[in-house]
């Protein structure tokens, strides 16, 4: 039996203003921080420890990663870092306050844009400053895959190859693996794992700082799941 920890960043900046963030590079709140710290106490307190780390381009994850290690001593381990990790990119809505975007355009859309997995948030173009094109980091990224939209079920098929070519082998090798991404890139993940219909992924509702523990067979399929807390 091999376990394996997800946990979402802790309380964003942007999180607290409640605003859609998806790939902008917000920090974490004091909260936030506070929250990280706490989560790796708790992984302390239960005998946790790690062989690798897995975690997105985004300092709110990088920064929960780095403050749950550091509760664990475990600065030390390797800590692999991947867009495909990122959040949802939320296109045209990142920045917009939800409930303002709620008025807008009501209720049904902004649900739509949040938890169908194929509804598509507006897009923006290559000339906004928001285009990942844009930027230093991702550099690496072919045209096709830096997005000005994202709906779930991309965010889905960006997120697996990670998981398939850099987390599972980690996994296989027997190495304790520690993963912090985010609300969606982690629905697309544990979508994956248990199997779970769109339905059932759409009601998950995922707290920050919270780890998720899996608790998986030779094959990797899951035999139980919990919050540790
Ligand atoms: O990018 C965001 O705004 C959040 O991290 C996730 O938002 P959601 O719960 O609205 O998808």
């Amino acid at each position: 039996m091999q376990k394996l920890v997800l946990i979402r960043h802790g309380e964003s900046v942007w999180n607290q203003e409640n605003r859609f963030t998806g790939w902008t590079d917000v920090d974490l709140s004091d909260g936030g921080l506070q929250q990280a710290i706490s989560a790796g106490k708790l992984l302390a307190k239960n005998g946790y420890t790690f062989d690798v780390g897995f975690t997105s381009v985004l300092k709110r994850s990088i920064k929960t990663m780095h403050f749950v290690l550091e509760q664990l001593d475990h600065l030390w381990i390797p800590i692999h870092k991947s867009w495909r990790l990122n959040e949802r990119f939320y296109g045209a809505l990142q920045g917009l306050n939800k409930d303002e975007t709620i008025e807008k355009y009501g209720e049904e859309q902004v649900q739509k844009w949040r938890r169908d997995p194929h509804e598509h948030p507006p897009a923006i173009t290559e000339q906004d400053d928001r285009f990942p094109g844009h930027y230093l980091r991702y550099n690496d990224l072919t045209y096709r895959e830096l997005p000005l939209t994202e709906n779930l079920s991309e965010t889905m098929d960006r997120a697996l190859p990670f998981w398939h070519e850099s987390i599972v082998p980690a996994i296989r090798e027997n190495k304790k693996v520690i993963i912090c991404a985010h609300g969606n890139s982690l629905r697309a993940l544990i979508q994956y794992i248990e199997n779970l219909s769109d339905e059932d992924v759409a009601k998950l509702d995922i707290p920050t700082a919270t780890p998720w523990v899996y608790e998986l067979d030779d094959r990797l399929n899951c035999v139980k799941h919990y919050y540790l807390k």
